[in-house]
């Protein structure tokens, strides 16, 4: 006997969260429940907005689709929305046992910029010491000046930086300008810094700065490859596809001779779990990205460990489908 339940979430997001031209005032999403045997299955389905190509009403629309199937027995399933295969996979993951148990929950620290501020997470972070800062929205010289002072202050302490896609190649050359040239090997790598691709790759040839692919592995026409310069590729599952893709991406990547870094696409608490899970099974020797809790006021369902906010059960969530 197969029973599902599908759910609607919007969780309050923390003040200021901005994603590219928009504010995100809520995360909202869909929580699927698959029953069979007396197991449970659980995935979330929240397609990004201002990332991600489907809407959550499509989304909605094609996960509707495919439960009803489920229920009548159909064992297959193909979504092209990467929010409905990943979070799908993940129900069907748990149901049949092929997502371990088993979580990574280390995450690369994002920073605002204030050393203070990573001071002391670092200061409890065990092991290797990497934190993440956007980069690319405001001046060059700023972001440098940034860099400098964290990887100064921390003499053990790796960067990743994120530019997604916003500089012309001059005002990345002008970034690099003003990282000190001892610094450069402690990026581990700057995801995205310009336009398009082939200006990311001159780029990296020409300061010695290490980049990494994450819009680029979401287009059609992305294979990945080992590349002079390029240390890593990262994956959101949320926007890439199922655990099936995202597993072949990483194994490709690894033969390849990179890294790849699970990151989160602002999923609820519930999804990031998740996330973990596929790093530790995964990516075992990379720390993800999954820093991104602390921008919303609630956790949904399962809590994420260590993780003061309060947790929304199920029974306040809105049912959509249930039979
Ligand atoms: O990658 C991480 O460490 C955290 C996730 C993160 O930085 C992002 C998630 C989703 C959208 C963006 O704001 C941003 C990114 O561009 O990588
Ligand atoms: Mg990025």
């Amino acid at each position: 006997m197969r029973k599902v339940e599908l759910y609607r979430f919007s969780l309050p997001m923390e003040a200021g969260v901005i994603l590219r031209n928009q504010r995100l005032k809520t995360r909202d999403g869909l929580l699927v429940c698959l029953t069979e045997n007396g197991k449970q299955g659980w995935g979330e389905i929240s397609p990004l907005p201002e990332f991600s190509e489907e809407t959550l009403e499509e989304a909605e629309a094609s996960t509707l689709g495919w439960l009803h199937s489920w229920v009548n027995g159909e064992q297959a399933f193909e979504s092209a929305l990467p929010s409905v295969a990943f979070g799908l996979s993940c129900a069907l993951g748990e149901l049949s046992g092929f997502l371990p148990q088993k979580a990574d929950y280390r995450k690369a620290p994002l920073c605002n910029g204030d050393p203070d501020e990573l001071f002391a997470v670092l200061g409890a972070m065990p092991g290797e010491k990497v934190a993440k800062v956007k980069v690319g929205l405001y001046e060059a010289v700023r972001d440098g000046m940034i860099v400098n002072l964290l990887l100064e202050a921390i003499p053990d302490l790796k960067l990743r930086l994120d530019a997604n896609r916003s500089w012309a190649r001059a005002k990345a050359d002008g970034f690099a300008k003003y990282v000190q040239p001892q610094f450069r090997d402690r990026i581990q790598f700057l995801e995205e810094p310009c336009k398009t691709r082939d200006e990311s790759r001159d780029f990296s040839r020409e300061t010695g700065i290490a980049i990494a692919w994450d819009e680029s592995v979401r287009e059609a026409d992305f294979v990945v490859e080992a590349e002079p310069g390029v240390a890593a590729i990262v994956i959101k599952p949320t926007l890439v596809g199922s655990i099936q893709r995202c597993h072949m991406l990483i194994e490709q990547a690894h033969k390849a001779g990179m890294m790849a870094v699970i990151s989160s696409s602002i999923e609820s608490s519930l999804g990031l779990t998740q996330l973990a899970r596929m790093a530790a099974w995964l990516t075992p020797d990379t720390i993800p990205g999954l820093d991104t809790l602390s921008l919303m006021q609630s956790q949904l369902v399962r809590p994420w460990p260590d993780s003061e906010l309060p947790v929304l059960d199920v029974d306040a969530l809105e049912v959509v489908w249930r039979r």
